[in-house]
């Protein structure tokens, strides 16, 4: 089976502060993980705010370096620094959606402006019945069409229109794989399950495979195959994702479920947290401990006793 993404090992320091006060943060460590060519899926990256998803998805869009370790797309390293040719055939299969899409777009700028420049970029061409239809393919990819959005400005449609947008722009050149970091959180709560069903329908029916960024656990479980759970820049949970999250085995892992809100619980007055639980979660953070495979399919980060 060949493999579409293959991130091996890879650790991101930034290091901040001049030379007397500096300060090495270590955002991601020795992250491993991999998707198959031939099976699309969703994969999630779950974690706390600062737990080093933006900086893996960076890396993995060859928008930062990594420190160590290496990213291999088709069997090819990711390179920032590779040539213009090299870079644009890179993005041209891994694209990138991003979280608040009212930032994406200029407001003075009509949405299909973004979209006439990334086809013409992508498609190598300037006849413009290439690119409408391009634009228009990919905006019914989203459920919209190029008669719906021609003219418009990005503040005359909704959070959850314009998300669909900038899907649609990034479908343009037809990518394998999208990197959508927290793609519903700026999104009306209203309109949320509508964009997960889209990226899952870019999945079922177009073989798309999707990096999920997220921290709702609910989502997650919703359309994912696969997820890792990192905790300050570590992986310690992953496989597949029901597995998981029916049954987490990390106390980080275990601290994300039991702080997910239940109505049942609310109503029973059941909010406090569980100190001891927070307390063994925060017992790992900077502890390496070293990640098992399990016979159940998952991986799970364990730690030396004294
Ligand atoms: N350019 C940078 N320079 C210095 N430190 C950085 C930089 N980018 C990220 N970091 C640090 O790396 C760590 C991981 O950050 P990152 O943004 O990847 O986390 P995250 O899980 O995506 O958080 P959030 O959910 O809030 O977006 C944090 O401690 C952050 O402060």
């Amino acid at each position: 089976m060949s493999t579409l993404l293959d991130v091996r090992d890879v650790s991101k320091r930034f290091t901040m502060g001049g030379l007397f006060g500096r300060k090495v943060v270590e955002a991601v460590s020795n992250a491993s993980f991999s998707l198959s060519a031939e099976k699309p899926e969703i994969f999630t990256i779950i974690g706390e705010s600062g737990s080093g998803k933006t900086t893996l998805a960076r890396m993995i869009l060859g928008l930062e370096d990594v420190t160590e370790g290496e990213i291999l797309f088709r069997g090819e390293k990711v390179d920032r620094h590779a040539g213009r040719e090299a870079r644009l055939k890179f993005m041209g299969n891994v694209q990138p959606v991003f979280q608040n899409p009212f930032e994406a777009f200029n407001p003075l700028k009509k949405i299909e402006r973004y979209l006439e420049s990334t086809a013409r970029r992508f498609l190598h061409t300037n006849d413009k019945a290439v690119i409408d239809k391009a634009m228009d393919e990919a905006l019914q990819k989203v459920g919209l069409s190029l008669k719906e959005v021609r003219g418009r400005f990005p503040h005359e449609m909704s959070g959850g229109q314009l998300q669909r947008c900038a899907i649609a722009r990034a479908l343009i050149p037809n990518p394998p794989l999208l990197i959508a970091d927290e793609p519903v959180s700026m999104v009306d709560a209203s309109l949320r399950m509508s964009i997960v069903n889209l990226l899952k329908s870019l999945r079922d029916d177009l073989g798309v495979s999707v990096i999920y960024i997220t921290h709702d656990l609910a989502t997650a479980y919703y359309i994912s195959n696969r997820l890792i759970i990192m905790q300050r820049g570590r992986i310690v949970e992953m496989g597949d994702a029901r597995t998981v999250l029916d049954n987490p085995e990390h106390p980080y892992s275990r601290l994300l479920k039991g702080s997910v809100l239940s109505t049942d619980d609310a109503g029973a007055g059941k909010l406090e947290t569980q100190p001891e639980m927070v307390k063994l979660a925060n017992d790992m953070v900077g502890k390496p401990g070293k990640l098992v495979d399990r016979p159940d399919g998952r991986s799970v980060r364990v730690y030396e006793t004294a």
